[in-house]
């Protein structure tokens, strides 16, 4: 089995830091890290207290050969990151330094770990389930201070309580409707029946509540795209140049993106928001003119919400008239730029060449934008509510999705039961229900789906 292998990763990113660390996580781990550390004192480290730090040298046992002074921790199972004994070598944060160790570690019967393997075996250990190490991804890659305390309350067990909860409800309705499946001459199937629509009114109002916080809470977590269009001059470059003035994100480089000249990071409102403007598309992208004009088009449709620039200052003209009809229908809101100066369109004009969310009158170059993007952005993710704490929020779409099927197993039951269908029916039903949660936390998911997500994970994690 591969989970007795004693698996090694280093937990740093790459590059020159302070300390490198290397983690090394399995039943082994004690007695081969013993092998290549030295230290004063002749205690091995496996008799050492769990939980300290040792000082030492790493020696390459075959050449004597000292490689790094390090610190060393050591975490027995189960109470360690993997629920296994975990050794941790922190060394100094030169790229070599870590390699070294790694590859020394390699060659003493320890093998490289895989994406996400530590934190897969703290799943398969049941230290965590899935909500959890996904919430662990989610805490890496989180790009806001929102996204981050969503994910931390993921982490802390919010949607795992959740399902757990119903998850134990629905297991315990099941019992008793396979009892009077199983002794049909007892004749209680009205009673259960009754008692059963009761105890699922209940969980499908829960069902709701937490659905009804999945577009807010998948916004915080996914962030959201907005696309600038407009006409050349009108005035798209002056306001990217304002909202990042005032939008600046923590984080610039976004991991697993490729940063053109046409795209931008933010953060609005503690949503991380990626700004896209099209006239870079045709510019900078493609010599095939229609090519752009296609790519913009895709990104238009898949935006979240749509800036269209236009000149306030001049007449429309047949180029703006196109534009605008493109992006009616969408949540667009027009721009009508350049108020600082003497207005000619008028919003009623606008308003003859489609719908729009809103119609907002600004001066880019005096700076101005950022105001109204952030009403906009809290009206799509709070839908004019006020922004509440993280707390039992849904998030993740997997999660989003089968919160959704299950919610349909349980209406499916609850008509079987107003159609007066046999308890079998209704077993059945809230079955499927109590797979389709389990799946959320990995209780019932299957092995390949399990791989799958956490390939998604860094290597180290
Ligand atoms: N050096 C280091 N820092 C780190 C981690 C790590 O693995 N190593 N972590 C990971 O990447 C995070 C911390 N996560 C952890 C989660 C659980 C346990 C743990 O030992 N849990 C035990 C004991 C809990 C307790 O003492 O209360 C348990 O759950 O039984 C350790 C780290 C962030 N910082
Ligand atoms: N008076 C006034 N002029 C503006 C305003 N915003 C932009 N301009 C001017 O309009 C011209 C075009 O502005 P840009 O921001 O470069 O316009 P653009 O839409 O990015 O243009 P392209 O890059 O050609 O697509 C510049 O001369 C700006 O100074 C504004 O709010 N008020
Ligand atoms: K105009």
């Amino acid at each position: 089995m591969y989970i007795d292998d004693t698996i090694a990763a280093i937990a740093t990113p790459p590059g020159i830091g302070g300390v490198g660390i290397i983690r090394v996580s399995g039943k082994d781990s004690f007695p081969i890290v013993n092998s290549l550390f030295k230290s004063a004192g002749t205690v091995p480290l496996m008799d050492r207290q769990n939980r300290t730090i040792q000082y030492g040298t790493i020696v390459d046992p075959a050449t004597n050969k000292t490689i790094d002074e390090v610190l060393v921790l050591l975490m027995k199972g189960p109470h360690s990151y993997t629920a296994e004994d975990v050794v941790e070598i922190q060394c100094h944060g030169g790229i070599v330094p870590v390699r070294q160790i790694l590859k020394l570690l390699v060659n003493h019967d320890v093998r490289m770990a895989e994406a996400g393997e530590f934190t897969k075996r703290a799943f398969m250990n049941g230290r965590i389930d899935l909500t959890q190490a996904e919430a662990i991804i989610d805490i890496i890659e989180a790009k806001t201070e929102d996204s981050l305390s969503l994910a931390v309350s993921q982490l802390d067990g919010t949607v795992s309580s959740f399902v757990k909860d119903v998850r134990e409800q629905l297991i315990a309705m099941i019992a008793h409707l396979e009892v009077t499946i199983d002794y049909p001459e007892e004749d209680i199937e009205d009673v259960t029946s009754q008692e059963v629509r009761e105890q699922l009114e209940p969980i499908l109002k829960a069902m709701d509540e937490l659905l009804s916080t999945a577009n807010t809470g998948r916004l915080i977590r996914d962030g959201i795209t907005t696309v600038i269009v407009g006409r050349p001059n009108a005035g798209k470059s002056s306001l990217m140049n304002a909202l990042l003035r005032e939008n600046r994100a923590i984080v610039t480089d976004i991991p697993g993106t490729t940063r053109d000249s046409i795209e931008e990071y933010m953060t609005v409102e503690g949503i991380s928001l990626r700004l896209i403007d099209t006239a870079g598309i045709r510019d900078t992208q493609d010599t095939v003119e229609a090519l752009g004009v296609e790519r913009a088009r895709d990104y238009i449709n898949k935006a979240d919400i749509v800036l269209c620039v236009i000149d306030g200052s001049t007449p429309l003209t047949p180029e703006e008239i196109e534009i605008l009809t493109s992006v009616s229908g969408l949540n667009t809101i027009v721009l009508l730029n350049k108020s600082d100066v003497a207005q000619v369109v008028t919003d009623e004009n606008i308003k003859e060449h489609g719908t729009f969310t809103a119609i907002e009158r600004i001066s880019a170059k005096e700076g101005e934008g950022s105001a109204v993007l952030s009403k906009w952005v809290q009206e799509l993710v709070y839908g004019g509510r006020v922004k509440q704490d993280n707390s039992a929020m849904i998030s993740n779409v997997r999660h989003i999705s089968l919160v959704e099927q299950a919610k349909a197993q349980v209406e499916e039951a609850l008509s079987s039961i107003d159609m007066g269908m046999p308890v079998d029916f209704v077993a059945t039903d809230l079955r499927s229900a109590w797979e389709l949660l389990g799946d959320i936390t990995g209780d019932t998911i299957r092995e390949s789906m399990i791989d799958e997500l956490f390939s998604r994970f860094c290597l180290g994690k």
